[in-house]
């Protein structure tokens, strides 16, 4: 295994993205939608960097400097000039910041990996820079494989959990129950939009008041 695999929490961190073209914009939207505020330094931006809703961008067009590293968690050198890159790399390895290097010749200390966003359920695909196609092609299976209605159940069994959490610890006991709903075909009947059906379930696998409406009650109203 070349990487060690992680989900980072980067809410509220700072992070410096190098480059402001497509795989420059692709990085910040990245950290943007997992929480993190983002300064992209390039000389130039992207449209939809340019144009971008999310206040936790910030652009500033300039040439980079070592400085611009100070007080980030995560560094992207993502500029389409290789030495750069490379240079920008050695500045955060100074800083103790971990770098990502957008081309090929060296991949820094962490590459990305495609992304199926489900809410809390996230699958990330890596190829260990072999093949991001690949990782790509993936990333669209198993986004078809698993829709939205993943993210839901996701959330359903999270709520169940605290619950039960909250009640005491019981490992084996929870391991029945969750092992009871997995087998109960709920992904499709929250795709159907079966309440009644998934309440049945409920009731039968953990007992009388677990009920949609008192676990999720916003079910009717998320998007499939
Ligand atoms: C090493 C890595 C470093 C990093 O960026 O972290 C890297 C490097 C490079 N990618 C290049 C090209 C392409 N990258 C994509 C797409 C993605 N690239 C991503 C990650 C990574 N790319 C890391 C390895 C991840 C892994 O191994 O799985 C994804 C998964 C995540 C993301 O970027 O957010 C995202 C898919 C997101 C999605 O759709 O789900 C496509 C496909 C397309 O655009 O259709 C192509 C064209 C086809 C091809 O080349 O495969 C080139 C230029 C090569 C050249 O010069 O030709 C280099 C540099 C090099 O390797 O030399
Ligand atoms: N990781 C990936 O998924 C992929 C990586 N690549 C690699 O990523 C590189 C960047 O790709 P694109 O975003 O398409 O390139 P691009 O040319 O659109 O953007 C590069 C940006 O870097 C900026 N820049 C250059 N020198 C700078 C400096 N000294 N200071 C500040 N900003 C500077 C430029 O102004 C430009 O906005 C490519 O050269 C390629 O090697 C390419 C495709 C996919």
């Amino acid at each position: 295994m070349d990487y060690y695999p992680i989900f980072l929490d980067v809410k509220d961190r700072e992070c410096l993205v190098v480059g402001g073209g497509a795989v420059g914009t692709r990085k910040a939207f990245g950290l943007v939608r997992a929480g993190a505020r983002v300064i992209v330094v390039s000389f130039g931006f992207s449209e939809e960097l340019s144009n971008t809703p999310f206040s936790a961008v910030t652009l500033k067009e300039k040439k980079f400097e070592d400085s611009d590293l100070d007080g980030m968690s995560l560094a992207f050198a993502a500029t389409d000039n290789m030495q750069l890159n490379a240079r920008i790399r050695q500045a955060a390895q100074k800083k103790n910041i971990l770098c990502n290097i957008a081309d090929g010749r060296d991949k820094g200390d962490f590459i990305l990996p495609a992304v199926v966003d489900r809410g809390d359920l996230l699958f990330a695909v890596s190829t260990c820079g072999a093949s991001p196609a690949l990782s790509r092609r993936l990333r669209m299976a198993l986004e078809a494989r698993f829709g939205p209605e993943y993210g839901i159940l996701t959330a359903l069994l999270g709520s169940i959990r605290a619950i039960l959490l909250e009640r005491g610890h019981d490992p084996k006991g929870h391991r029945k129950i969750f092992c009871a709903l997995l087998d109960a075909n709920l992904p499709e009947k929250i795709a159907a939009g079966q309440t009644r059906q998934i309440d049945a379930v409920l009731a039968k696998v953990i007992g009388d008041g677990f009920s949609l409406d008192r676990l999720m009650p916003d079910f009717g109203t998320r998007e499939l």
